[in-house]
């Protein structure tokens, strides 16, 4: 049977959540990842370096094993240096959200203007915390991320020596950024190598596979799978994985946020083999987000076989994409 290794993958952008629901789904990403950045927006948002201690002790109770770790993260304000200081051990990122405009961001920033962010981001700088970033305006919603690309330009040049993620990126725009300013790196999901708004809304309409940013064109696929499959060396995988109660995705309004921790692996190594580039993998998966987060994770080995894996139909009342469907690879062993 033909098998595929992966050391170390690295999850760098996950929504972990709190209470039972970080029970149900911690444990899925401790499997096979050696870590996770752990995004801050719970309610209220992890803002303190209490916040921030109580909820890594949660999550570290929640999984099964030692062979995790969650890399913490700071929900962005104009913080001052003196406590951008007192956390910078506890952290690996901040993450700013623009107010309002995905899951719990109403507490964001609801105004670019550099000069007040200034003091924040020249102390991030210094102390060398990157910037991970929701990179959308409130503009029309298929046109959000490219509008905000004039915002990453001004953070980019203003701050040169700041590391800044473009996280879950959509567009075409948004990876022609990546070579336009040496600070400006990018996480792709899986999902958004895989949708595009026809897999949303074209026929039926998809719950599960509504998140924030939506996903778009298949042009913007093509631009994104260009960058991915090479293994760009600024663009690393997160699954931003966001789950959601059963009942809150299949409802009146339903919540933003694609489910796919369990199954993010098995669906990249069916993707990068169909374009013939399973090679590139470990560089998407692990490599990549090592040498731009200067991170040395615990070693772990994944196996993964290709034979037919159905995917089920929930995790606990999580419903994940493409659920009950057959795929072609399937993790085979975990060491
Ligand atoms: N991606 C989403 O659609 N939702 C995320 C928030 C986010 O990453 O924007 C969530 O927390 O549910
Ligand atoms: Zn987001
Ligand atoms: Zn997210």
């Amino acid at each position: 049977m033909k098998t595929h290794t992966l050391l170390m993958p690295l999850d760098m952008h996950l929504h972990l959540r709190d209470g039972v629901m970080l029970e149900n789904v911690a444990p899925l990403t401790a499997y096979s990842f050696s870590g996770a950045i752990v995004m801050p927006n719970l309610v209220p948002p992890v803002s303190t370096l209490e916040d921030i201690k109580a909820y890594k002790k949660r999550i570290m109770a929640a999984v099964p094993n030692d062979y995790f770790e969650p890399y913490m993260t700071l929900f962005y304000k104009n913080y001052d240096k003196a406590f951008l200081k007192s956390v910078s051990e506890e952290i690996t990122a901040i993450k700013l959200y623009p107010a309002g405009i995905t899951t719990n961001s109403e507490g964001g920033v609801s105004s670019f203007d550099i000069e007040e962010m200034r003091p924040t981001l020249e102390a991030m700088s210094t102390l060398n915390i990157p910037l991970c970033v929701h990179g959308e305006t409130d503009g029309f919603v298929m046109d959000r991320e490219a509008e905000f690309m004039s915002i990453y330009e001004m953070l980019a040049s203003n701050f040169p020596d700041l590391k800044i993620i473009m996280e879950h990126i959509t567009t075409k725009e948004a990876v022609a950024m990546l070579d336009r300013f040496d600070n400006l790196y990018a996480t792709i999901t899986v999902h958004h190598l895989l949708l595009t708004l026809d897999d949303v809304v074209g026929g039926m309409m998809m719950p599960h596979n509504f998140c924030k940013p939506i996903a778009k064109r298949p042009e913007d696929l093509d631009a994104l799978l260009s960058v991915a499959l090479e293994a760009h060396p600024k663009v690393m995988f997160g699954s931003d994985s966001a789950p959601h109660p059963q009942d809150k995705k299949e409802s009146c309004g339903c919540a933003a946020g694609v489910f796919t921790a369990p199954i993010a692996l098995q669906l990249l190594c069916e993707i990068f083999e169909q374009y013939n580039k399973l090679d590139n993998l470990q560089a998407f998966v692990s490599d990549n987000a090592q040498n731009i987060y200067g991170i040395c994770p615990e070693f772990k080995e994944i196996i993964l076989e290709k034979r037919t894996f159905v995917i089920p139909e929930k995790y606990g009342n999580v419903v994940p994409m493409y659920a009950g469907q057959a795929i072609n690879w399937a993790i085979a062993s975990v060491d």
